[in-house]
């Protein structure tokens, strides 16, 4: 195992993602079993008591890989010198709400974030933001961290790429596996849009092998871009496990790599790709490889996808400019 432990801050840490979330960092699936991590947990002052459970928890696991914790309500503090933040705390929807009616709400959080990180984060930060609505929540943080490049801040939408892979390996009654290349465009909403066009089955094409434009337009895509919703009507609450399960997928990938043929979906800053407005923060497909992130280049668009792409992206330019009147960018 090698000495240096990677410093790891988790933000909303005693939340309900938080709670499936730490387990899973400090037992290495993040980092492997040979990378001891540090955690660096922020909450708000009321939460830190329930915060110290979770750590008691946490010390309880005896995790070879978890080499400290130091837990906080300070952003200065509990970012000093952090190499990977996963800012997941904010507040989540409920029943009747889109996640944009988050932003006031939740976007005052992301900019003092984002002035802490800038300050005093290691000169290897990296950035993942979960927190809703995501997308423009990575913006803010991003454009109060003049210091730190650009690319390093990034937005989940592996959960909506893991939901559409497995959507569409249960239509077509093949294992997740067998699907490469899948695709969300756009902003972590219900205009998002999860591509089959350009996705692969068994080595074949998706839109292909489903073969069915109803299904393809009338079931997959609302069913992926609102399964969140779904998911809070089912259960009270919003996706937590498999939205920790995949922020851990999301922030792994960016360390090691994304494998030969294939690529993962992130919300990454636009540099004008697609069409896609440069400066804000969509989703695109995007291969990874020594901690860097590419836009996959040279993709066809037919007239259907450059519709939903347009739409979605339309979205994310209305929330950068209700943010920059809100004074956060
Ligand atoms: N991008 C994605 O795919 C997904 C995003 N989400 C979003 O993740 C966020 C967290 O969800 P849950 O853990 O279920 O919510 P939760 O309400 O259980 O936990 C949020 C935690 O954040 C803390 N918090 C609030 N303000 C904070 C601040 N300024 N600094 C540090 N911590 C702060 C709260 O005290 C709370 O403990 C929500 O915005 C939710 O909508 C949820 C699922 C998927
Ligand atoms: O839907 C929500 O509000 C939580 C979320 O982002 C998701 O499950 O995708």
């Amino acid at each position: 195992m090698s000495t240096t432990p990677v410093k790891v801050a988790v933000t909303g840490a005693a939340g309900q993602i938080g709670y499936s979330l730490l387990f899973r960092i400090a037992s290495g699936a993040l980092l492997g079993p040979d990378t001891p991590v540090e955690l660096r947990l922020l909450e708000i002052t009321p939460a830190l008591k329930a915060l110290e459970g979770v750590v008691m928890e946490l010390d309880d696991c005896a995790f070879p890989t978890l080499a400290k914790v130091e837990i906080g309500d300070d952003a200065t503090t509990v970012f000093d010198g952090v190499n990977l933040a996963l800012l997941v705390g904010a507040r989540p929807r409920g029943p009747g709400m889109e996640r944009g009616d988050l932003l006031e709400a939740n976007g005052g959080i992301f900019a003092p974030q984002g002035k802490a990180l800038n300050e005093v984060a290691a000169d290897d930060i990296r950035v993942t933001v979960t927190g809703n609505p995501a997308n423009t929540n990575a913006l803010i943080a991003m454009s109060n961290a003049p210091d730190i490049p650009t690319e390093r801040f990034s937005a989940l939408t592996r959960l909506d790429h893991n939901r559409a892979i497995s959507q569409l390996a249960a239509k077509l009654s093949v294992p997740v596996s067998e699907i490469k290349k899948m695709t969300i465009w756009g902003n972590h909403s219900a205009t998002q849009y999860p591509d089959l066009f350009h996705a692969e089955v068994s080595g074949k094409n998706a839109a292909e092998a489903v073969g069915d434009q109803d299904w393809l337009a009338g079931t997959f895509i609302p069913t992926v871009a609102k399964r969140g919703a779904a998911i809070i009507e089912a259960r009270g609450a919003s996706s937590a496990a498999s939205a920790a399960s995949a922020t851990i997928d999301h922030v792994r990938t960016w360390v090691q790599g994304t494998p030969d043929g294939d690529w993962v979906s992130m919300a990454v800053r636009s540099d004008g790709s697609y069409g896609v407005q440069e400066g804000i923060i969509s989703s695109f497909p995007v291969t990874v490889s020594n901690g860097q992130w590419e836009i996959v280049q040279g993709l066809d668009i037919n007239d259907f996808s450059r519709a939903k792409i347009d739409a979605s992206v339309a979205e994310l330019v209305e929330e950068r400019d209700a943010v920059k009147a809100l004074g956060l960018i």
